[in-house]
């Protein structure tokens, strides 16, 4: 049978990738998708690099609109990142007959659900194991490993960028900025990293693994966001010194609130117990933890970012591509696991209404009776305390950071308490409010 010509858009970090590993490991590629895999043309904004890179095999273009128009193409992978441009390729690729593969998470977080029914409209595949968790085959997991399962809930490390900061701040004491660098320069920040550290990235992946567990749409503008900028590295000490560690999760789970189901997605720092196996995933290394109900909890763990890793995603696209281009379309896996006219609308809870623990850091004038106003306040809001640390900053200060762990209590439960709390004249600016999760 004669090769698949595939098309490739953007040769960046995950192209230049993606060219090397399918060249190097070609023969047993083609030997697993039962045909060659050729990438024929290539996109590229600067073309003369693009053409050292791919060592005259193919041709370069600098328009990419050239590629997607291409009678000889079957497969465009699109490795340009941002928004509306790719998503211009992908819906004039879907149109022109050719399956597409993607890396890009912000494509897919705003504009999926209109991708996916143009591709299932014109019988297409889209498909983007790499846009989650780089090299960890999650979307494929969740979506045929899983099948069988009705999924409770994903809660994953899914950006490696704000991963790697975090432990570079714990563990080597370097601050923000040094460690951001050093993300950029290895490869794994997106181009605007602002999207890496605000969460932004992160819910991205989220909204599509929510959508793959529970059939619902991709709901992007739904997701409760909050990244990395804000938080101190005297609560990820504190937090150590409790037996926790503060990771970035993203978190997406069924919950039925005064007997209505609804669906938590939300990205935000979050305490996780030190014992737990995925609060020991450090630097850029991704961990995605689901729980379903006939399987349990299964955890999968890797790198989410990077040139190979992300690569390996990418070709394994291919390779299914290429294997299921000539079966009957019907039969194919659906994008988002649900077949299309199978998808629900459960509605996306406001973050006010979720359950979840939080770690309380409130730096107070070392008075006394300070301790029982907050235990007063909290527990006139019914909400329990499950451990307290007082720390004094300094030898002789007169104020003093006192640290609380509480039970489980709806947000808006917690954030009438803490405006109380920061009304008391003892109390000096705000409270440092972290969610905490067990995971257990
Ligand atoms: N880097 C990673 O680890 C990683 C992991 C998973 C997913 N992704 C996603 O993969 C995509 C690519 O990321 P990257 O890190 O390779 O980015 P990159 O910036 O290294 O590569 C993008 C390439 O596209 C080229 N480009 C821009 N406009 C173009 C145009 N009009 N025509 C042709 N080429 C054009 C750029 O010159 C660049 O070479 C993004 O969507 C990103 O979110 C990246
Ligand atoms: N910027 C992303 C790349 C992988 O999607 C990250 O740091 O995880
Ligand atoms: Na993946």
């Amino acid at each position: 049978m004669k090769p698949i010509k595939v098309g490739l858009l953007g040769i960046g970090t995950v192209g230049e990738g993606t060219f090397n590993v399918l060249k190097r490991n070609q023969e047993e590629i083609r030997r697993r998708a039962g045909r060659g895999i050729e990438i024929t043309m290539v996109a590229a904004r600067n073309t003369e690099r693009a053409a050292r890179l791919v060592g005259g095999e193919c041709e370069v273009v600098s328009d990419p609109f050239a590629v997607v128009d291409h009678p000889d193409i079957d497969i465009v992978i699109e490795l340009i990142g941002g928004y509306e441009l790719p998503r211009e390729l992908v819906m004039r690729a879907i149109a022109n007959g050719k399956h597409v593969v993607t890396a890009n998470k912000a494509l897919l977080a705003l504009h999926g659900n209109e991708i996916f029914a143009a591709a299932q409209e014109k019988g297409v595949m889209v498909a983007f194991e790499a846009a989650v968790a780089g090299g960890i085959p999650i979307i494929k997991a969740l979506r045929e490993g899983l099948t069988a399962n009705r999924i409770e809930s994903v809660a994953g490390i899914i950006n490696g960028t704000t991963n790697f900061i975090l432990s570079e701040m714990r563990d080597k004491g370097l601050d923000f900025s040094t460690a951001l660098a050093q993300a950029q320069g290895l490869g794994y920040a997106e181009a605007d990293p602002t999207f890496d550290i605000e969460g932004v990235d992160a819910a991205h992946k989220l909204t599509i693994m929510s959508a793959i567990a529970f059939g619902i749409p991709v709901q992007f503008d739904k997701a409760h966001i909050e990244g990395i900028s804000k938080l101190e590295a005297v609560d990820i000490r504190y937090a150590e010194q409790l037996g926790y560690r503060i990771k970035l999760l993203g978190i997406t789970r069924r919950t039925v609130i005064d007997g209505v189901e609804g669906i938590e997605l939300r990205v935000h720092p979050t305490l996780i117990p030190t014992k737990r196996l995925i609060a020991n995933v450090e630097g850029a290394m991704n961990a995605v933890l689901v729980q379903a109900d006939a399987v349990g909890a299964t955890l999968y763990y890797g790198k989410g970012a990077g040139a190979e890793p992300t690569a390996s995603s990418v070709i394994a696209d291919l390779v299914d591509i290429t294997r299921l281009a000539t079966a009957d379309p019907e039969y194919r896996v659906p994008h988002l696991a649900f077949q299309p006219n199978q998808m629900t609308d459960v509605a996306i809870w406001p973050m006010s209404e979720i359950n979840t623990s939080y770690y309380l850091r409130v730096y107070v004038k070392n008075r006394l009776g300070v301790m029982a106003d907050l235990t007063r306040i909290l527990a006139d809001a019914r909400i329990s305390i499950d451990a307290v640390l007082q720390k004094e900053p300094a030898e002789g200060a007169t104020r003093l950071d006192i640290i609380m762990l509480t039970h489980q209590t709806r947000e808006k439960n917690i954030d009438a308490a803490i405006a109380k709390i920061e009304a008391l004249d003892t109390v000096v600016g705000n409270v440092t409010r972290i969610r905490l999760e067990s995971l257990s």
